[in-house]
């Protein structure tokens, strides 16, 4: 009787030491929040403050992971007014905290795009869709990404080069790494591979799982070294764009850190509606929605369409720059025929490999209320992490390379897992006959993933116009597994993934492959072949690395969009800065090289507008 007293009388009990100490407790608790994710660290939004027909030097579409690069580059030179717009907000808080990276997805900070539905792929998920996330926010991508940052391996960069676009070999794009890295990992402190000094802060986060160490132990029984930094095979944790246990973002970092500049503008909530390209052919400035004002700002040097693989083409189409036919189409004027929106690439993994295993394997973490606290009073711990997320393969499946034709990801989830499991199938949108199986698993034993992706494939998509209204999402094309090739080398990935069960380190823990009774599949023998080709046609998906939209390429090159300078073929003063322009997708996660083409694209404008970047 006594202790409900205490409970009943609780709520007013904010007198006393007790409750002083407490409340001091909570406004610990609160200020440490506050300091996760504080808007401090951002510059400011100066939208209210355009005007129509501003003019500024530089005009930059887009904060992404390149576009917060480049308008960091170009501020440097304090004699040039660079704007930058970008048409998501602030990033929101959730995405500071490394582990609520999945959570991201189909919330604020997501365009949320959809795949046009096809018979090969995507079967699946919801209506036939496979859905693509892309940052719509300051950091733009960079701020709802899983942070691994990998370089990629020296043939992707060398093969570029060889074809027509002179410095982009690995030799040539390496110091645009290495200047923008700070290498903060004690791990790693004697390594001579990373920069250190630059803006992005560069950590490792080692997970404590066993299961990792017999991840690594069953790739090395089949031939794979365990690395401790990247290299072309084998197996290591991935460095992350993490600091102290808070996601350093691209805007955060590349715009944050230089918000003191006062010739540096930028304009959130904006989204650009098109270019303006005079009489000759030079664009002279960009339309912009702000809230219900539209605006024309002019550029007096350049613009540079930072809008990622999906904006990019959306914006030069918009303009009047793209495939001619299709413009036409939808009745808008066309200045230059180029492929925008062709070529485009991605790497597709393969969702259906979904096992279990003893709890022997996997330990359950501290009590979360605990792992919270450590979280906001300290960013340490299982919230500061991503699991064995940051476990990466690179294999060759045809053993005929030093290269890798595979990446092998992973995804763990503890026995009853109420937050992991639930919102992967919740933002990839997987059918809820297929996510009800693993559900049921979860709840009787630990599970895992392991994710064979396909590194270098060979279908090619598109993205096209939806209508001429900008505010339209696009519509995209992935074709995955248009070209039969891509099923076979992805089923060599989950025939590797197979055969990881049956070594050793895995074996004693008792994995099984879970039959998730995929429909359309049950006429295939579980585990066969044409079962593997079939599952893959339903749950392959994107591991959200779209590139190739505007393809750059020499002027002889038919399908390029952009030249190896990055201004785009016809067009003065106009570029492309961001991942649309790989030629070929690199065989790794696309952020750090997406970062670099940044850096590289900037400096190139820089030495073309007459300034030198001193360090370089
Ligand atoms: C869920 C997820 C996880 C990922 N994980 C990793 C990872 O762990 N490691 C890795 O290396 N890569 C990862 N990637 C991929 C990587 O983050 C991207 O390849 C990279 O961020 C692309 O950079 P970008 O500059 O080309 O485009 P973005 O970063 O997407 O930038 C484009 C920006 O342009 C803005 N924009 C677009 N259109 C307009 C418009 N009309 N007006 C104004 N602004 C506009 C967008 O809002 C956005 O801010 C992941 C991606 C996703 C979605």
């Amino acid at each position: 009787m006594e202790c409900s007293g205490i409970i009943n009388h609780c709520p007013n009990s904010v007198s006393g030491v007790s409750a002083h100490i407490f409340l001091t407790l909570i406004n610990t608790l609160m200020s440490s929040k506050c300091q996760i994710s504080s808007k401090e660290k951002y510059p400011v939004d100066s939208r209210t403050e355009l005007k129509d027909h501003d003019e500024f030097d530089f005009i930059v579409l887009g904060a992404g992971s390149a576009g917060s690069v480049v308008a960091n580059k170009l501020s440097e030179n304090s004699n040039w007014k660079v704007l930058v717009i970008e048409a998501g907000q602030y990033p929101s808080p959730s995405t500071e905290i490394p582990s609520l990276l999945f959570s991201l997805q189909q919330g604020e900070d997501d365009w949320q795009f959809t795949t046009e539905p096809s018979d090969k792929a995507c079967l699946g998920f919801k209506n036939k869709r496979c859905r693509w996330p892309r940052g719509k926010c300051l950091g733009g991508t960079s701020a709802i990404n899983g942070m691994l940052y990998i370089r990629g391996n020296k043939r992707d960069y060398d093969q570029w080069a060889q074809d027509g676009n002179d410095g982009w070999d690995y030799e040539s794009v390496l110091k645009y790494f290495i200047e923008l890295e700070d290498l903060q990992a004690e791990q790693l402190k004697n390594s001579t591979k990373y920069g250190r000094g630059g803006f992005l802060p560069l950590s490792l986060y080692n997970s404590q799982q066993p299961i990792k160490e017999m991840l690594k132990e069953s790739a090395r029984v089949l031939g794979y070294p365990s690395l401790l930094e990247e290299d072309n095979l084998g197996y290591f944790e991935s460095l992350q764009t993490v600091e102290k246990g808070i996601r350093a973002n691209a805007g955060k970092v590349f715009l944050g850190k230089v918000k003191e500049r006062s010739n540096l503008v930028v304009a959130m909530n904006s989204v650009v509606e098109k270019i303006i390209i005079d009489d000759t052919n030079t664009a002279s400035g960009v339309v912009v929605a702000v809230g219900d004002k539209k605006l024309t700002i002019k550029a007096r040097n350049e613009i540079i369409v930072s809008g990622g693989a999906i904006g990019s083409p959306q914006i030069l189409m918009l303009s009047g720059i793209g495939p001619k036919q299709h413009l036409q189409s939808l009745g808008i004027d066309v200045i230059q025929d180029l492929k925008v929106g062709e070529n485009l690439q991605d790497h597709e993994f393969y969702l259906g490999f979904y096992a279990s295993i003893d709890e022997t394997a996997v330990p359950a973490k501290d009590n979360v209320i605990d792992e919270l606290y450590r979280y906001f009073m300290y960013q340490e711990g299982a919230a500061a992490q991503i699991g064995i997320t940051n476990l990466v393969g690179f294999i060759n499946t045809r053993n005929d390379s030093n290269y890798p034709n595979i990446q092998l990801h992973h995804v763990l989830y503890e026995k009853n897992d109420k937050y992991l499991l639930p919102e992967i199938l919740r933002v990839t949108g997987v059918i809820d006959e297929i996510a009800a199986i693993e559900m049921q698993t979860n709840q009787q034993s630990p599970t895992f993933n392991i994710l064979p992706t396909i590194l270098n494939p060979k279908s090619r998509g598109r993205i096209l116009l939806k209508s001429k209204n900008p505010h339209d999402k696009p519509l995209i094309y992935p074709n995955y597994f248009e070209d039969p090739e891509d099923v076979e080398i992805m089923l060599e990935g989950i025939k590797f993934a197979q055969k990881q069960l049956e070594t050793e380190p895995l074996k004693q823990h008792n994995p099984q492959i879970v039959d998730l009774k995929i429909p359309g599949c049950e006429n295939f023998e579980f585990k066969s072949d044409d079962y593997w080709r079939c599952a893959l046609s339903r749950l392959g998906t994107t591991v959200y690395h779209p590139v190739g939209t505007c393809k750059m390429g020499p002027k002889a090159d038919l399908a390029a969009v952009v030249d190896a300078r990055l201004r785009v073929h016809g067009v003065k003063n106009l570029r492309v800065i961001d991942a649309s322009i790989m030629p070929n997708i690199v065989s790794v996660n696309t952020n750090a090289p997406s970062m670099m083409i940044g850096n590289k694209g900037a400096t190139m404008v820089m030495e073309d507008w007459g300034y030198k970047h001193d360090e370089l």
